[in-house]
């Protein structure tokens, strides 16, 4: 690992910046310096040895340092923060005289505000330590006797976001005083993603309140143009840690773990396909699936609900207490497929299109859904045992696709991708293998065609596809939206209650419920094996075999098993992906085409 040197004693104001040369560390959580009831909730949570970065940042973080620690997504940096930050506010919990939070933990969204917030209490719930924390995001009904409530006495560790804390200072709840007097330790979570969501403004409005002895921590998977800008508005002399493989977002672009494919289809043929992956079982489950709109997201479940495909759809219009209820479903592993639509651009049109209507059965009233500015699922969020992320549809840039990926391949684990791409998607397709580093000349892709589906298995199932697609309507799309919005709007107000007494009970709802008014029909539950050929046969069962190797089944992600993806188990691994040697246009053309003459290996 790369990290800055450790100068001795008589620092000065920009001495810390530099770079070590390599060197290989394997400490254990004692040897970091870490307390033993600490060690022991990690232990509790199935944590036994520190990652690369925590082996970096805790020792640094305890020595009072402030850091800059960049390392690439899913690779640990929330606890190298989160355990060195508790540690420090337990070992000085005999100050008393506090009038405002001792450690303030900013992070660009409500997702990841309650994502840190969780881990915070379940590591002190495990140690038993007692130090309170408090989550605290904006929303529309929050009004200032309710911050001031959630601030009352105050917490030592309150997690929230830019805006959040711009409101509660410029309504008086938090006074720069007390900030000023209190603040021990700062942490800028997704320090890339602070500034781009735009909370520069609300970033200055805290600064000017930061005490000079407050230790600043600065957590970043990307070393981006924003991120400098923060570390000069913010911190002192930080000790920059980079892992080896990161530094920018190219670094993250290419995650090893992660194996990258692609489907060349045309556009209306993608349902056919993503019916095909699912259905023949081609994919590792749990799997993510990314669409640019919240209409598209539901179109897709109404069709695969069809099939008895049971998903769920999370996008930036529902309530927030519905949206955390989903993740945790999810992360438990309560359904297998997630619908995210994760594109604020296209949604920003979507709401600028106007109204849509919710109707209930005793009155049509119209409702125009706010889209929430803070959602966010694509960067930072925790997905656990992600194996397959789908494009359904191709994000707006290359970045977007990064972060997207970024979603398997969690925690040192492997998971793969796979972009369907139709000939309008082709230019950023283009763009994002660019991005990538990927030349027309390389022979091996960074991003190779999927090689377990051919041509014969996809037009097997196409009129079935194409029956079923031509019965999910607009009207029923919309029809479905409306219901899911009016039905999650009831349940927020329940799980709000409800959390606030049992925060870990996750069966009071179901996100993955059936939308669509007809039960579906028992015939298209399953491929009948008239349809299969041999060459798909054997994918399934090789997809199948590796999952049960693996112990990747739902009851062992409900227990919580972080059984990591074998590698040398994986089909996709086994398989020869060879990408076509030249003319990769993809319009017009049938991406399995191109693995027509492989057709043999893959058998
Ligand atoms: N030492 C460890 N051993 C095993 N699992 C770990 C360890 N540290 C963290 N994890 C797990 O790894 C996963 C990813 O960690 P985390 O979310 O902190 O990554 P991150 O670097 O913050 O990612 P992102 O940049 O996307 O926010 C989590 O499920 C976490 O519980």
């Amino acid at each position: 690992m790369a990290k800055t040197k450790e100068k001795p004693a008589k620092e000065t104001k920009h001495q810390q910046e530099g770079v070590e040369e390599e060197e290989e560390e394997n400490k254990s959580f004692e040897e970091l310096g870490l307390d033993p009831r600490l060690i022991r909730a990690l232990i509790k949570k199935g944590i036994d040895k520190p990652f690369p970065i925590q082996q970096a940042a805790i020792p640094l973080i305890l020595q009072g340092k402030d850091v800059v620690a960049r390392a690439k997504t899913g690779s640990g940096k929330t606890l190298a923060y989160l355990v060195p930050l508790l540690q420090k506010l337990y070992a000085d919990s005999g100050l008393k005289n506090k009038l405002a939070p001792r450690a303030i933990i900013l992070v660009p969204t409500r997702e990841l505000c309650q994502q840190v917030y969780k881990e915070a209490l379940s590591l002190l719930e495990l140690c038993r330590v007692q130090l309170k924390v408090v989550q605290l995001t904006i929303s529309d009904k929050e009004n200032v006797s309710e911050l001031r409530t959630a601030l009352a006495g105050p917490p030592d560790i309150l997690v929230t976001t830019p805006k959040c804390v711009a409101k509660c200072l410029s309504a008086g709840v938090l006074q720069s005083a007390s900030i000023s007097g209190s603040l021990q330790i700062l942490v800028l979570d997704e320090a890339d993603l602070l500034l781009q969501f735009g909370f520069e403004d609300d970033l200055k409005a805290l600064t000017a309140a930061i005490p000079r002895r407050c230790q600043c921590l600065l957590m970043s998977a990307t070393s981006s143009a924003d991120v400098e800008k923060l570390k000069k508005l913010i911190l002192h002399n930080p000790f920059i840690l980079t892992l080896p493989d990161v530094g920018d977002i190219m670094d993250e672009a290419n995650p090893k773990n992660v194996q990258q494919f692609w489907i060349s289809c045309k556009a209306h043929d993608k349902l056919l396909y993503i019916y095909a992956l699912l259905k023949l079982e081609l994919v590792q489950k749990k799997v993510l699936i990314f669409t640019n709109t919240i209409d598209m997201g539901f179109r897709l479940k109404l069709f695969l609900e069809k099939f008895g495909v049971k998903s769920a759809v999370l996008n930036a219009e529902l309530p927030q207490n519905s949206r955390l209820h989903i993740l945790e479903e999810f992360n438990a592993g309560l359904f297998d497929y997630l619908i995210a639509t994760d594109d604020s651009k296209a949604n920003e049109k979507e709401q600028a299109k106007g109204e849509i209507n919710v109707a209930s059965k005793n009155s049509r009233r119209h409702m125009k859904p706010k889209l929430d500015s803070e959602f966010g699922v694509v960067r930072g969020i925790d997905f656990k045992n992600v194996h397959t992320v789908i494009n359904f549809e191709m994000p707006q840039s290359a970045e977007g696709y990064v972060h997207r990926i970024g979603r398997t391949g969690r925690a040192h684990s492997t998971g793969s991708s796979v972009s369907l791409v139709s000939p309008i998607e082709v230019e950023i397709f283009e763009e994002i293998k660019s991005f990538l580093g990927e030349h027309e000349s390389q022979e091996s892709k960074i991003i190779s065609p999927f090689p377990l589906l051919t041509t014969n298995a996809v037009e097997s199932l196409r009129y079935r596809a194409e029956d079923v697609a031509k019965s999910v309507t607009k009207v029923a799309v919309r029809e479905s939206r409306a219901q899911d919005l009016r039905n999650e709007i009831l349940n927020s107000e329940k799980l709000k209650g409800h959390f606030e007494v049992n925060p870990r009970d996750l069966d009071l709802l179901k996100h993955d419920k059936d939308l669509s008014k007809q039960s579906p029909a028992s015939h298209l539950r399953d491929v009948p094996d008239y349809l299969l050929d041999t060459t798909t046969r054997e994918a399934s069962k090789m997809v199948k075999l590796a999952r049960a190797a693996m112990g990747n089944n739902n009851s062992a992600c409900r227990q919580g098993s972080k059984r990591k993806f074998k590698r040398s188990k994986d089909p996709l691994k086994t398989l020869t992906a060879e990408a076509p040697k030249r003319n990769r246009k993809v319009e017009g053309r049938d991406a399995n085409s191109t693995h027509k003459h492989k057709r043999g290996k893959t058998n």
